[in-house]
C-alpha cells in the first residue's frame, strides 16, 4: 500500500458542514472556531514533524521522535478542541506508527477531555515546554488580553499558556469585547482562609473603584465556597473598566493571599477564533500599535 500524501488525510477529517447540528446555534459556533483554530494551528505543527512523509514506501513506518506538546483547555468550547485533535490522531495513527502526541491538561475536567478523546496525557513537570496551548475565554480584547477563570481552572490555565510557544483562544462571539471587564467580573484565585483579608486589601488598593467582591459559591451542588482543583477559593471582583490590563493584574497580584488573577495580559496569544451563530468564525490576530 503507497503512503497517502499528508493533504490527503487532511481531507479524510470531517468537514464541519457536514457534521450533524448540534442542540444549539451557540454550540454550533463553538466547534466551528475550535476546529477551524486545531485545524490551523496543529495540523502545520505535524506537517512540520514528518517532512520525509513523502519518501515513506510502507505504512506505519514512521514515528514522530520529538514529542509534540499540546495543551488542552477548560470550559465548554475547549471540549470541541480536543474532540478535532482525537479524530485528526485517529486519521492520521492509520499511517504513522506514533504520532507522539502529548497532552497537557489544566484541571480535572480537561483531564478527562484528553482521556476520554484518546489522547495521551502528560504532565507540565515532565514535558515543561508546549507547541501550542488552546483554550476558552470569558472576555476577549482586540489586544488578545483576556479574563479567564469562568470554570474556576485559571491558575492552572496560565501555568499552561505561559509555557506554550503560543496560546489560542477558542470562543463564541459573545467574549468578544472592546476592554476587559466589559460584562464580567475578574475571577481571582485565593488561599481559602484569606478571603476577609484579601477583601481588606483590595479595599485598600482599590477604594471606591472596588464595586464588587464575592467569594464563588458552590451552591446548589454543595453548600459553600468554590474549592479550585489546587484547594483554594474563587472570588469574583469588579474594579470598573481593565483598560491597563497588565497594571491591574499587578496591583491584585501584590496582594498577600492571592495566588493568581483571572486577568491574562496578552505575552504569547497568537490568534483567537470567535465562533458566530451564522456559521462564520472570525479570526483575530493581535492589533500591533
Ligand atoms: O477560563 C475558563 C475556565 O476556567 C474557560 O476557558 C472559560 O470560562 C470559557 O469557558 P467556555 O468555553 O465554557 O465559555
Amino acid at each position: 500500500m503507497s503512503v497517502p500524501s499528508i493533504e490527503s488525510l487532511e481531507a479524510q477529517l470531517s468537514q464541519v458542514s457536514d457534521l450533524e447540528s448540534l442542540a444549539s446555534p451557540l454550540e454550533n459556533a463553538k466547534r466551528l472556531a475550535s476546529y477551524k483554530a486545531m485545524d490551523e494551528h496543529f495540523l502545520p505543527l505535524l506537517a512540520s514533524k514528518i517532512p520525509e512523509w513523502s519518501k515513506l514506501s510502507t505504512i506505519a513506518e514512521f514515528s514522530v521522535v520529538e514529542p509534540l506538546v499540546i495543551g488542552i483547555g477548560s470550559g465548554s468550547t475547549v471540549v470541541y478542541a480536543a474532540e478535532r485533535l482525537g479524530e485528526i490522531k485517529r486519521v492520521f495513527s492509520q499511517y504513522i506508527n506514533d504520532l507522539n502526541l502529548i497532552c497537557i491538561a489544566t484541571g480535572f475536567q480537561s483531564e478527562n477531555l484528553i482521556l476520554s478523546n484518546n489522547l495521551r496525557l502528560g504532565t507540565l513537570a515532565y514535558y515543561p515546554k508546549l507547541a501550542v496551548a488552546f483554550d476558552g475565554a470569558d472576555e476577549c480584547d482586540p489586544q488578545l488580553n483576556c479574563i479567564k477563570g469562568g470554570g474556576a481552572c485559571l491558575l492552572q490555565e496560565k501555568l499552561i499558556a505561559l509555557s506554550a510557544d503560543k496560546f489560542i483562544v477558542v470562543a463564541d462571539d459573545r467574549k468578544k469585547v472592546p476592554y476587559l471587564s466589559y460584562s464580567w467580573k475578574i475571577p481571582i484565585e485565593v488561599v481559602n482562609n484569606a478571603p476577609t483579608f484579601v477583601e481588606n486589601q483590595l479595599k485598600k488598593e482599590f477604594g471606591d473603584d472596588l464595586k464588587e467582591c464575592d467569594i464563588r459559591e458552590s451552591m446548589p451542588k454543595k453548600a459553600g465556597a468554590v474549592v479550585t482543583d489546587n484547594f483554594n477559593c474563587i472570588m469574583d471582583i469588579n474594579v470598573g473598566p481593565v483598560h491597563n490590563v497588565k497594571d491591574v493584574h499587578q496591583r491584585l497580584k501584590q496582594i498577600t493571599g492571592i495566588v493568581e488573577t483571572g486577568l491574562f495580559p496578552n505575552v504569547n496569544c497568537a490568534a483567537a477564533y470567535f465562533g458566530n451563530s451564522d456559521g462564520s468564525v472570525e479570526k483575530i490576530v493581535p492589533q500591533t500599535e
